[in-house]
């Protein structure tokens, strides 16, 4: 073992917020040794990686098979082994088991050995988080003397909750925090980080590195954007957002106490840009780390197909995305000129598979027995699902994943065919409202987002944007037959289910209270298929899945 020197008035400290995948041990733990050879390139003392980075964040119930947290241990050992080069410490988040419980703790690594282990005392267990049902509650942890300087790390939900983990650590003479996280997106998350940070500097008088991680985990899209600071409530460096990287940090002691020092700035993208490149990652990590080469979408000239496929062409480029024009007799002239617009201003591959003799085909099985009955819905959801199984067998035969396109307005209601046009393995507007859907489309006409694999211009045609939305699933049909003008329906799903106001208060804001009470029948009778629905990226506070767990089984009304 090296000796280590003492850090007397400077550190240099390298954020690390990578994208690790839940489960690859061994490929995390090489992302942490890469991360550490960059750190050391750049003269740092310490390495800060993210919450439960060698596990990824969340492993949910994986943290209950012994086989596991040992895996887990014997990676953070062979860390340790790595730190005996006398090079920069690390710190970074495993799950540990001990004779008193499991833990979602951080191991702070140095001069070859473990030389500290802290646990998580704030377990969050609301919205997406389930962490008291795998992890018992940490004792409250006192700082880690790392090389001379005392350091509190508090772990993500840590410096949220109001357990008091934080001045507990400054009354126990930590100098500055450092807060590994798994701190999922949603849409105006950072301001609240920034937030909840600073009140802890100013509650603690310490200073606060807070290094979060990157990449989609299932529903959850993690965005990075991890930031210090100092204790006059400044920024003082800002790590971008939605991207890998390894950044310095560096800092000084003042009589005062450390001042980390102003270092790199990134712009964080806002608003629009933020959910679009939210969407992407989210996408782009379902479909590479579950291993799909190419995915297939059934693209039939609406707004809700259009999006997903330039989303899907952004996130995995061109070569990778198939679409299929499925025409049946009520398939518009525009639908076949809208589709095939969109597939060649996106470049990706584009065939047309006519529908008509298959749904002929069960029109015809089924006729006997059909027969002294009305056309109707039942009708109209054959054609749907027989495009749901034509793009299953594409999957099937080219090992494509199929991109499901409900967004979150017509999954609120039940808008959409069971084992037809909701068939899929991952929808990537699942969160968005369909006004959003709009308001993106205008955007990513105008802009191509970093990291973006797809063409610039006008990717989704005006007309697709401009005209009534349609399943053309009977002649002349609208939306608008069976629901509410689209602005009206989702103010009323986001009072609903974001705000979980009652029907009165809704039916004050000026609407219709005969629509507000179907629009809140509809929404809980559509439980059943929501239950067995794809995934499909968090953006919003309350996504349908994790965040809103309501019975099928509901006989309540807000009358
Ligand atoms: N509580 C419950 N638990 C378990 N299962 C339940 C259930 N309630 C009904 N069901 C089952 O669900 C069936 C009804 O669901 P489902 O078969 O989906 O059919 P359904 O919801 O009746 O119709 C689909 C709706 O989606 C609309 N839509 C909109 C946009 C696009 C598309 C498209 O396809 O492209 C469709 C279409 O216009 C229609 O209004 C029932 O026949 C019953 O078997
Ligand atoms: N003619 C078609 N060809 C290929 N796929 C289709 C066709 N009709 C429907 N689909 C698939 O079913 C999905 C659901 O249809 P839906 O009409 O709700 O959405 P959309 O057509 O994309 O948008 P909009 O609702 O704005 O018309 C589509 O997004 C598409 O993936
Ligand atoms: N992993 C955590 O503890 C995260 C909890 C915290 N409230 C956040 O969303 O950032």
């Amino acid at each position: 073992m090296t000796a280590q020197k003492t850090l007397s008035t400077t550190l240099r400290i390298a954020v690390a917020q990578l994208n690790p995948a839940v489960g690859d041990i061994a490929g995390n733990l090489a992302k942490a040794r890469d991360a550490r050879a960059d750190a050391a390139r750049h003269g740092a003392d310490l390495l800060l990686l993210t919450e439960l980075f060698i596990s990824g964040y969340p492993p949910e119930d994986l943290v209950v098979k012994p086989a596991f947290l040992k895996a887990c241990r014997k990676a953070i050992d062979a860390l340790a082994e790595d730190t005996a080069d006398g090079g920069p410490g690390i710190v970074i988040g495993f799950p540990r088991q001990d004779e008193t419980g499991r833990y979602n703790a951080v191991a702070v690594i140095d001069g070859g050995q473990v030389i500290a282990v802290r646990d998580k005392v704030d377990l969050p267990n609301y919205g997406e988080f389930d962490e008291k049902r795998v992890f018992d509650q940490g004792s409250m942890p006192g700082p880690v003397n790392f090389r001379g300087v005392r350091l509190g790390i508090p772990i993500c939900e840590d410096i949220w909750g109001d357990l008091g983990v934080c001045e507990t650590l400054a009354e126990s003479g930590a100098e500055i925090l450092l807060v590994p996280n798994g701190s999922p997106y949603y849409r105006g998350k950072m301001d609240i980080r920034h937030q909840v940070a600073i009140k802890q500097v100013i509650e603690t008088g310490l200073p606060m590195l807070y290094a979060n991680q990157l990449g989609g985990q299932d529903e959850l899209v993690f965005d990075g954007a991890s930031f210090a600071v100092n204790t006059d409530k400044q920024l003082a460096f800002q790590m971008s957002q939605f991207e890998e990287a390894v950044s310095i940090s560096e800092w000084k002691k003042l009589d005062s106490g450390w001042v980390c020092q102003r270092g790199m700035m990134s712009r964080l993208p806002e608003n629009e840009e933020a959910d679009y490149r939210a969407c992407m990652l989210g996408f782009r990590d379902y479909v590479n780390k579950n291993g799909f080469k190419n995915v297939v979408l059934g693209l039939s000239g609406g707004i809700d197909s259009a999006i997903c496929a330039a989303l899907a062409v952004d996130a995995l480029g061109e070569e990778r995305v198939r679409t299929v024009m499925l025409p049946y007799r009520y398939t518009s002239s525009d639908s076949f000129k809208d589709a095939e617009d969109c597939a060649k201003a996106l470049g990706c591959r584009y065939d047309i598979v006519p529908i008509e003799e298959p749904v002929q085909g069960f029109l015809n099985a089924l006729s006997e027995m059909f027969e002294g009955t009305e056309p109707g819905i039942t009708e109209e959801n054959l054609q749907s699902r027989t495009r749901g199984t034509i793009l299953m067998a594409l999957s099937n035969k080219f090992g494509s994943m199929v991109v499901t396109t409900g967004n979150k307005s017509e999954m609120s209601v039940g808008y959409a065919t069971l084992y037809g046009d909701m068939n899929g393995g991952f929808n990537p507007i699942k969160d968005l409202y369909k006004m959003q859907v709009y308001g993106l489309s205008r955007w990513r006409n105008t802009t191509v987002p970093p990291g973006a694999l797809g063409p610039s211009g006008e990717v989704i045609p005006k007309n697709i944007i401009d005209k009534a939305p349609s399943a053309e699933l009977r002649p002349n049909q609208t939306d608008q037959d069976s629901l509410p003008p689209y602005p009206v329906l989702d103010d009323i799903l986001e009072c609903l289910v974001e705000k979980e106001m009652g029907t009165e208060e809704i039916v004050a804001r000026g609407h219709d209270e005969a629509t507000v009470h179907r629009i809140e029948h509809l929404l809980y009778i559509a439980e059943y298929k929501r239950r067995q629905s794809a995934p499909g990226v968090k953006i919003t506070k309350k996504n349908f899945g994790r965040d809103r767990r309501y019975p099928i089984t509901n006989r309540f009304r807000d009358r």
